[in-house]
């Protein structure tokens, strides 16, 4: 993808399987927002293949985006619209939506239902923005920094409500820069570095391709000692050998996604 001389996207090859979550990570300007716009149908991209519910998003018809469900980095229109009304209207156009009264109760928005829109507060606008993507009860839903102003009360009911919908068989693209958010939520994730994927998978995927290392610690001689090892497993098992019985103070620390990603990063700017 360039925007006019600039190449902003450098081949990215990835597939999304049906009913998982992927989680899109990559610092500012990596290239996330419009790879998910092309995604999405919202850009057509100047050059490669792209497949989503088996067409093409930049001549797919309303039938396709019905079964899309997208929430953009911030929707500040509407204003006026009364919440439960604007719903209700987003749910008409759609063929088989969910039901409006659930879904504000799923975002906790019941009591604002005859509020005006613009006068949410950050967070409940947030909220409404979600509820807005769900409401057509899509098969595919795009969630770009769902997060971004949640207080972390909502924070963890939104993500409970990410797990429901993922149960319900919900397929998810998350772009995020909460990388406990991408760790607890996603079944794999792609860091995105400069227009092209760094890493891709499983969170212990790309824990081994980073050849992360995990941090044993345990106590001797009444001191902390401190070991980082690939094969933490060996070390404990020498350990116990060591102490004839269990390791005083044992405790393995694996390294999080959040240790991964920085690493990466790091490594991708030396
Ligand atoms: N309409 C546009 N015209 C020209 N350049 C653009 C346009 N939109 C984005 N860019 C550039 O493309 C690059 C990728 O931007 P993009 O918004 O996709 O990144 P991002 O990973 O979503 O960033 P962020 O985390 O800050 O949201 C950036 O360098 C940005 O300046």
């Amino acid at each position: 993808m360039r925007y006019g001389r600039r190449e902003v996207l450098r081949g990215i090859d990835l597939t999304v399987r049906h009913g998982e979550v992927l989680a899109l990570l990559g610092p500012n300007g990596a290239g996330k927002t419009t790879t998910v716009e092309i995604l999405e149908g919202f850009r057509t991209p100047t050059g490669g293949h792209v497949e989503v519910l088996g067409e093409d998003p930049a001549h797919a018809d309303e039938g396709w985006r019905a079964g899309i469900g997208v929430v953009l980095q911030s929707w500040r229109d509407h204003a006026r619209w009364r919440v439960g009304e604007l719903l209700e209207h987003v749910a008409s156009c759609h063929p088989a939506p969910r039901p409006v009264a659930e879904t504000l109760d799923t975002l906790g928005l019941t009591e604002q239902a005859d509020q005006t829109c613009g006068r949410l507060s950050g967070g409940q606008r947030r909220r409404l923005d979600v509820a807005l993507g769900i409401i057509g009860d899509p098969l595919l839903l795009f969630l770009d920094e769902p997060t971004a102003g949640f207080d972390p009360v909502v924070r963890r009911e939104f993500h409970e409500l990410i797990e429901r919908l993922k149960e319900g068989g919900m397929t998810i693209v998350l772009t995020t820069h909460d990388l406990h958010e991408a760790e607890r939520l996603s079944d794999r994730t792609a860091v995105l570095i400069d227009g092209r994927i760094a890493a891709f998978g499983t969170n212990a995927q790309l824990a081994e391709d980073a050849r992360a290392q995990a941090r044993v610690v345990w106590l001797e001689d009444d001191e902390r000692r401190e070991v980082t090892s690939e094969d933490p497993s060996r070390l404990v098992w020498e350990l116990h050998q060591k102490f004839d019985g269990p390791v005083p103070g044992l405790e393995v620390h694996r390294p999080t996604l959040e240790d991964i990603y920085l690493r990466m990063v790091a490594e991708a700017e030396a």
